[in-house]
């Protein structure tokens, strides 16, 4: 690089200013630094500069209003927008507005320098995105919550993603907010005037999906009657959202991967191929990658759909978010029409030391509990505890009556079972079998603890609603009224 280029800020923080300017004047780029959106506006009108980077919350104007104006004078300007506010909002609204990047405050220097490099190195080309017809709010309705540094940075990528119509992959536990994340990037993505469809490869018998997917012609199997329309068809100019897609058998794999090889779809029993005009999330709670080398996940297939990877951290990773993420679910409980509930410190402390097998799901039921059950307009504490034991009966089960963990008992349980076997009929399909094995016991449990109500045995397991449904048809397991 022959001339050193400028960098222009903007922010009211005095102490922000000089950390930024001595940081980046020690990279070798000249730095001209202000206070004040008119001033960073005056600059830019002038012609000056080569990347600019500024504050939200300024005296004058808001930087957020600021990155547009810059856009249209000068496509060329790369915009990093720095914030403290830290919510989705301000990440989709720095990135649909046309900002390079979105930096949420506090950031360490050696990434802002990494975004300057990267902003000054990206070729010259003007995207400023549409707004669209009946563009939402751009992300003040949406309830993302939680101010995490890795909710943060899933809100960066969501909002970038918003720009675009790759595909993209979220895992994460159940209750993570898979889903969620899903809708988002088709509510405030390219496609939010087309339909979102979702399908629940876990909650559709295993023949019947390709026909779920792709429709299926009159007469094309057994109780055809008609012409079926799949979900790819209706989805058809929005987004179609797989779920739980570790779970797809694999004939539909295969089918799938051509799909996506080829961008078109043909029903079952159809010839006729119809363009697939859908963006594609999948999500999935499993380790795909153990699937893969289990021989139960195509490889082709994983890379087809990986192609942006989204993980929803556990909360138990991300405690701080749980006093916002509790308060919410008490509005949306209050919203339908529950009473009004506060937390006391001791019931958030307790909150937080609680290990969410079921994740943001476990916490929503939680609350919604607290707020139909207890009279009290302040929960305390032992409210939350009471409840917590009420509603996981594992936490006692994981120290064992034999004084080990769990994983020992099991690991006890199993060995004896490979002995009596090594002599014995080859072992086949042994994960399946074994886990099997532990998902009956740990089912029948839930569903006796729950006087077999199958949404609160879910909630208590953490697993959808269908997916628990499944299971039971699968594991043949007793359905026992639920006693009044
Ligand atoms: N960050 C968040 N902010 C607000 N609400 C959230 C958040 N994460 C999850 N939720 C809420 O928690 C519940 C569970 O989320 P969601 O259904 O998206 O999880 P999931 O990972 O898809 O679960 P599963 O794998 O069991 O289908 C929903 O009611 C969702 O709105």
């Amino acid at each position: 690089m022959t001339e050193a280029r400028t960098v222009l800020i903007a922010d009211d923080d005095r102490a922000i200013r000089t950390v930024l300017s001595q940081a980046l004047a020690r990279s070798g780029y000249q730095v001209r630094a202000t206070s004040s959106a008119a001033t960073l506006w005056r600059w830019v009108e002038d012609g000056e500069g080569d990347l600019v980077i500024t504050d939200v919350v300024m005296p004058d104007e808001n930087g957020l209003d600021l990155v547009p104006r810059i856009k249209r004078v000068r496509p060329e300007l790369r915009v990093v927008v720095m914030s403290a506010q830290s919510t989705f909002a301000t990440a989709l609204k720095a990135t649909q507005r046309g900002a390079f990047e979105y930096l949420p405050k506090p950031f360490d220097l050696k990434e802002l320098l990494a975004v300057v490099e990267r902003a000054l190195a990206a070729p010259a080309t003007a995207v400023v995105h549409e707004e669209g017809e009946g563009a939402p709010a751009e992300g003040e309705k949406l309830p993302l919550v939680g101010r995490s540094t890795a909710m943060q940075e899933i809100y960066r990528t969501v909002a970038r993603l918003t720009t675009t119509d790759l595909t993209v992959m979220v895992t994460g536990e159940s209750g993570t907010g898979k889903e969620l994340i899903a809708r988002a990037l088709h509510d405030y993505g390219r496609r939010r005037s087309g339909p979102f469809v979702a399908i629940n490869m876990a909650a559709i018998p295993r023949e019947l999906i390709e026909s779920e997917l792709f429709g299926h012609e009159r007469g094309a199997f057994t109780g055809a009657l008609n012409r079926g329309v799949g979900r790819f068809e209706q989805a058809a100019g929005g987004t179609l959202f797989l779920d739980e897609i570790g779970d797809m058998p694999p004939e539909a794999q295969t089918r799938l991967l051509r799909v996506l090889q080829e961008g078109e779809f043909t029903t079952v029993g159809g010839r006729q191929p119809m363009k697939a005009n859908v963006r594609i999330v999948a999500a999935t709670h499993r380790d795909l990658r153990q699937l893969i080398r289990q021989g139960m996940f195509r490889e082709d297939l994983f890379y087809r759909l990986n192609v942006v990877p989204i993980r929803l951290p556990p909360l138990r990773e991300r405690i701080e978010d749980i006093p916002l993420l509790a308060r919410h679910f008490l509005d949306r409980a209050r919203a339908s029409g529950l009473p009004s509930k506060q937390l006391d410190p001791e019931a958030l402390e307790r909150l937080k030391q609680h290990a969410w097998p079921g994740n943001a799901r476990e916490l929503e039921n939680l609350m919604r509990r607290l707020a139909a059950l207890y009279p009290q307009e302040v929960i305390g504490g032992d409210a939350v505890t009471a409840e917590l034991a009420e509603a996981t009966p594992m936490a006692e089960a994981e120290q064992g009556p034999g004084g080990g963990s769990l994983e020992q008992a099991v690991e006890r349980h199993l060995a004896s079972f490979m002995a009596a076997h090594r002599d014995g009929m080859p072992v086949r399909d042994l994960y399946e079998r074994v886990l099997a094995e532990v998902e009956r016991p740990l089912l029948r449990l839930a569903l006796a603890a729950t006087r077999g109500n199958q949404i609160k045995a879910a909630s208590m397991l953490g697993l959808n609603r269908n997916t628990l449904r499944k299971k039971i048809r699968e594991l043949e397991l007793p359905v026992v009224r639920g006693l009044p």
